[in-house]
């Protein structure tokens, strides 16, 4: 990976303060994909230590510069650890913004990968393709939530990054 890309990468802190910082004046915005009710995926579920086929709470998101999807995401939780959390009510606020306000927000071990999860080829644009992907688990109160990004060739365009 090259030094400028360990920058986003590796990052512990929040990836919306990032993106917010590196657009500048550009208008940053998350576009809400999808939210509700769903399966997760196995290996999902097994990061979260639910029982497989559970059914649990999915989001996606675009998080775009200037409307350019520059990272993509998605986000599982638990359903019982939902109870007051109202993280329905989001919408199109960032889901980062809100938990890193918390004080007592964890965040697990960061796995990153080369390859391209299914969720990042079926979410960016067609004339986009994913770069690295990470995710980690960032837990707050009795609630977990695996949090897992896609990064994109767009925002390697945009930032002038190297594609890897
Ligand atoms: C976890 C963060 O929140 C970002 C916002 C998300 C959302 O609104 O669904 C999802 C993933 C993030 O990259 C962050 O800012 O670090």
């Amino acid at each position: 990976m090259t030094a400028p890309w360990w920058q986003w990468v590796a990052s512990l802190d929040s990836l919306t303060a990032r993106l917010v910082a590196a657009g500048g004046s550009r208008p940053f915005r998350v576009r809400l994909l999808q939210q509700g009710v769903g399966v997760p995926r196995r290996d999902e579920a097994r990061a979260l230590g639910l029982a497989p086929r559970r059914l649990a709470w999915l989001r996606e998101v675009a998080l775009c510069v200037d409307e350019r999807p520059w990272v993509v995401a998605r986000s599982v939780a638990a359903l019982t650890d939902l109870q007051g959390q109202h993280l329905e009510r989001l919408g199109e606020r960032s889901l980062g913004s809100w938990l890193f306000r918390q004080p007592d927000l964890v965040r697990g071990p960061m796995f990153a990968t080369a390859q391209t999860p299914a969720f990042v080829s079926r979410l960016c644009a067609p004339d986009a393709t994913g770069l690295w992907a990470r995710r980690s688990v960032l837990s707050h109160g009795g609630l977990s939530l695996l949090v897992q990004e896609g990064f994109l060739s767009t925002m390697a365009d945009d930032l002038g990054l190297a594609t890897r």
